[in-house]
């Protein structure tokens, strides 16, 4: 099933690209118009009327900025605008900007200062660098923000922000939210979020290559239960367990169980006894890992979560030499640090930021084609975690999670995600599906936890977000 166009993330330039390729069925400059329209109208929806100022840049999205100007203007607001630089005359922008008929005041912190709202259609697709001091001291003079596009100062293709940006009310975008709406930490700049339909033809975006989506059901399908279910169809998880820290293989086996599997067991050799105390629907074993490998139906195995480094050694290689599929977390991920081509051939890992760091070094401010790039190198799922959670594959695709809660920044919470792909995973997903569904999942758990849950609090939410997913993918 192809992925949802409606979930695509364009990158600015690849918004450029859509406008030159519908040109000929919609002119930039009706686009423009229609985008000044939206967001005149979502400031009459958001605001009372009050005295605007819009602050335009020289590009296309000053353009924008004078046609709201015009409309706000008609809508009977006091509105001013001042120009940062005027637009290369012939252009949309300049013929936008003639059309403006209202007052021209200087681009100054003193004109902001004074405005109850500024409309901030400095820089949108275009920034390329950070923006000048005279930029940001007006910007920063602001009481209230809307921004246009973008807020000026974040670059659209990774949520960095560029030296510095406006703190807005409100930002309205056009055709597709970008990858830097969604990613932080420019997606914390946005205030409440517009994405206006400017009746750009959608069919474009199929031609343009794109292979960021916004991670949410329908960009995968979890399987629901069906009266044929039984254990096997839903599916085998199988855990590693260590001695030392049997508390994470816990979480994750109680994950795995929440999320739907049909059976999880954990394997831990002579620990097995430990285990057993612990709940009781779940199957401990204490036999060789190679003997339980014979069983053809424990195809996934989570490797990593309270082991130790010496632990991943005497359990990663012998899973991989038996082509099992591997989820690989935690203690695999610092065993796999000293050499990254050690888990070559796991399916996918989910290393949080430090752990991403010392695997692949520091990402920098573009995480997304970090992850990309990390992905390919180890040809495995990458799921970047953190607040918001990138999730890329070998073949270049990648999804961007802001699904989540901060409720989720506890410890064992990690653990817990890795049961939940297992689950998706033992339930016969491709690969990044599970990762992207177990993400949304443990994204929505957190959600539903309540205030200050611990990792086990999640455990109890992960049924009703396993539903929720099935039927909004519907
Ligand atoms: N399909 C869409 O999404 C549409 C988008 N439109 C608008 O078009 C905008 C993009 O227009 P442009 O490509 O003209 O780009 P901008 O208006 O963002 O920037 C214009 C130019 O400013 C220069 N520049 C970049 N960073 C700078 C900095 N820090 N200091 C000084 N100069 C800098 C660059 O040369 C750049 O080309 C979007 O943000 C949006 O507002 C609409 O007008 C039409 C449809
Ligand atoms: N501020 C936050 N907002 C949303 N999710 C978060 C936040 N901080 C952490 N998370 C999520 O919580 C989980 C923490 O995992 P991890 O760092 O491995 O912790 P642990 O090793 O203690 O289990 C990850 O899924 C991460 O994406
Ligand atoms: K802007």
């Amino acid at each position: 099933m192809p992925h949802p166009r409606s979930l695509l993330l364009p990158t600015p330039a690849q918004c450029g690209e859509m406008d030159r390729l519908a040109y000929k069925a919609v002119p930039i400059a009706t686009l423009m118009d229609r985008a000044g329209w939206a967001v005149a109208r979502a400031i009459r929806l958001h605001f009372t009327p009050c005295r605007v100022l819009v602050l335009c840049g020289p590009g296309n999205n000053g353009g924008d900025g004078y046609v709201a100007a015009r409309y706000l203007a008609q809508m009977g607001s006091p509105v001013a605008v001042a120009a940062l630089a005027e637009p290369r005359s012939d252009s949309d922008a300049a013929k936008a900007a003639a059309l403006f008929k209202g007052p021209r005041v200087p681009f100054s912190p003193k004109e902001a200062a004074r405005a109850d709202l500024v409309v901030d259609a400095i820089f949108g697709a275009g920034l390329s660098r950070a923006p000048e001091e005279n930029v940001v001291s007006v910007l920063k003079a602001a009481q209230r923000v809307v921004a246009i596009d973008m807020p000026t100062g974040i670059d659209g293709a990774t949520g960095a922000i560029l030296g510095d940006a406006p703190d807005c009310e409100l930002t309205v975008t056009f055709v597709r939210p970008k990858p830097g709406h969604k990613l932080l930490p420019g997606s914390a700049k946005l205030g409440d979020f517009v994405c206006a339909d400017i009746g750009e033809p959608q069919g474009i975006l199929d031609q343009l290559g794109i292979q960021t989506w916004h991670n949410e059901p329908g960009l995968w399908h979890i399987p629901p239960m069906t009266p044929e279910s039984y254990k096997y169809s839903r599916g085998v998880v199988s855990i590693c367990a260590g001695g030392s820290m049997p508390g994470a293989a816990r979480l994750s086996a109680a994950g795995a169980r929440a999320s739907g599997a049909g059976l999880v067991r954990i394997s831990a050799g002579e620990n097995a006894p430990a285990f057993r105390l612990g709940a009781p629907g779940l199957i401990v074993d204490d036999g060789e890992l190679a003997n339980l490998l014979q069983d053809e139906r424990r195809k996934i195995w989570i490797c990593g979560p309270g082991l130790t480094p010496d632990e991943v050694a005497e359990t990663l290689p012998i899973l991989l030499k038996a082509e099992r599929i591997v989820l690989a977390d935690a203690g695999a991920l610092t065993w796999g640090a000293e050499n990254p081509e050690r888990l070559k051939g796991v399916a996918a890992i989910t290393p949080h930021i430090g752990e991403f760091s010392r695997l692949f070094g520091k990402p920098g401010e573009d995480r997304l084609s970090a992850a990309r790039e990390a992905a390919r190198k180890i040809n495995a799922v990458v799921v970047m975690k953190g607040a918001d959670t990138i999730i890329a594959a070998p073949d270049g695709r990648a999804a961007i999670n802001d699904h989540a809660s901060p409720a989720l920044a506890t410890a064992g919470s990690g653990d817990t995600l890795t049961g939940v792909i297992g689950t998706m995973l033992a339930a016969g997903m491709p690969v990044w599906e599970a990762c992207c569904a177990g993400v949304w999942l443990h994204g929505e758990a957190g959600l539903r936890a309540g205030d200050w849950p611990i990792a086990e609090d999640l455990d109890a939410h992960l049924g009703a977000a396993r539903t929720k997913a099935i039927e909004l993918g519907l």
